[in-house]
C-alpha cells in the first residue's frame, strides 16, 4: 500500500495548535429563559471567531461568562488550560483574557493616557511602577491610533477615538484572548476598514480573538470561522462564506435581502 503523500502544513495558520480558550457546554439561565445553552467553542491563537446572531441571541451574554462578568449555571470555561468556570473578572484577565465593552467604560476623572496605564498595572504581569504603567500606555496609544491623545479627558473624544481607548485598555493588559463585543458600532465607514486591519494586525501577533459585530461584511472580513447564536444555541459555526449562505443563517438572522445583495 502506497503511503499518501504529505501535505505541508500551512504557513501562518495556527489549526494545529491547542486552544487558548474552551468552553464546554456553556450554559446561563436568567429565571425562565436560557441566555445561552450548552455553547461549546475553542479558540486557538491567531484565528478570530466571529459570533453573530439577532438582538437577544445572547452573544454580550456568552462574553460576560467568559469574561468572569456573569457565572454560568453549567458548563466549563479553559484559558491556556486552566479552569476558570466562575472565576472573577480580575482572575481571568490575569489569565489572559481581555474585553471591551458594548457601552464604553472609561474612568472620567482620568486622562486618556492615564487609563491605559491603569490598565497596564493591573495586568498579569508582576506589579510595574507608575512610571512604567505610563510608557506602556504610550505605546499602546500609539498601537491603536491615539499617539496624540494621550493628555485629553475621555469625554472629549470621537465615538471612534473611545472604542480606540476602550481597545488599548483591553490591549495594556497584555491579553493572550481578546473579547471585542461591538467594536465597530458608532463608527463612520471610512473608520471601519482602519479598524479591522487593527484588529487582523493583533490576531497576526497570535491573539485569540472573539468578536460579536453585526456588520457582517466585517465579520467576513476578517474572521477564520464564525459561530451563530439563535436563542442562546449555536445554530451553526463554519468558515464564513459557508456559515453565511447557509439557509437556516439567512432564515434566522441575515435575511433574504442580504443573500440577493451579496450575490449580485
Ligand atoms: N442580567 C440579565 N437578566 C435577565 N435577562 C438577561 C440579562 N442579561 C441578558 N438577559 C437576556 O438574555 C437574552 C440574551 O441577551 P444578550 O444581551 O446576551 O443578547 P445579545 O445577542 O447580546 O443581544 P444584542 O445584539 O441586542 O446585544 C436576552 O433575552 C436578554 O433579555
Amino acid at each position: 500500500m502506497t503511503e499518501p503523500e504529505a501535505t505541508p502544513p500551512t504557513a501562518g495558520t495556527a489549526t494545529d495548535e491547542s486552544p487558548v480558550l474552551r468552553t464546554e457546554g456553556l450554559e446561563r439561565r436568567f429565571g425562565g429563559l436560557l441566555a445561552v445553552s450548552g455553547v461549546d467553542l475553542a479558540l486557538p491563537p491567531g484565528r478570530t471567531l466571529g459570533v453573530i446572531g439577532p438582538n437577544g441571541a445572547g452573544k454580550s451574554t456568552l462574553v460576560n461568562l467568559i469574561s468572569g462578568h456573569l457565572k454560568p449555571t453549567a458548563g466549563t470555561v479553559h484559558v491556556g488550560g486552566k479552569d476558570l468556570t466562575g472565576a472573577r473578572p480580575w482572575r481571568v484577565a490575569h489569565a489572559g483574557v481581555a474585553r471591551t465593552f458594548q457601552i464604553v467604560k472609561p474612568f472620567r476623572g482620568l486622562t486618556v493616557a492615564d487609563n491605559v496605564a491603569v490598565a497596564a498595572m493591573f495586568g498579569p504581569s508582576p506589579v510595574r511602577t507608575p512610571a512604567h504603567a505610563r510608557r506602556e500606555a504610550a505605546q499602546v496609544l500609539e498601537r491603536v491610533g491615539l499617539g496624540g491623545r494621550g493628555d485629553v479627558p475621555p469625554a472629549e473624544l470621537s465615538v471612534a477615538d473611545a472604542r480606540r481607548l476602550e481597545l488599548a485598555k483591553a490591549l495594556a493588559l497584555r491579553p493572550r484572548v481578546l473579547l471585542l463585543d461591538e467594536v465597530l458600532a458608532g463608527l463612520r465607514p471610512a473608520e471601519i476598514d482602519p479598524a479591522l486591519r487593527l484588529i487582523d494586525e493583533l490576531r497576526r501577533d497570535g491573539l485569540a480573538v472573539l468578536i460579536i459585530e453585526h456588520i457582517i461584511q466585517a465579520i467576513a472580513a476578517i474572521s477564520d470561522e464564525v459561530l451563530v447564536l439563535h436563542h442562546g444555541t449555536v445554530l451553526t459555526q463554519g468558515p464564513p462564506r459557508q456559515v453565511l449562505s447557509d439557509e437556516r443563517v439567512v432564515e434566522a438572522y441575515l435575511g433574504h435581502r442580504y443573500t440577493r445583495k451579496n450575490r449580485s
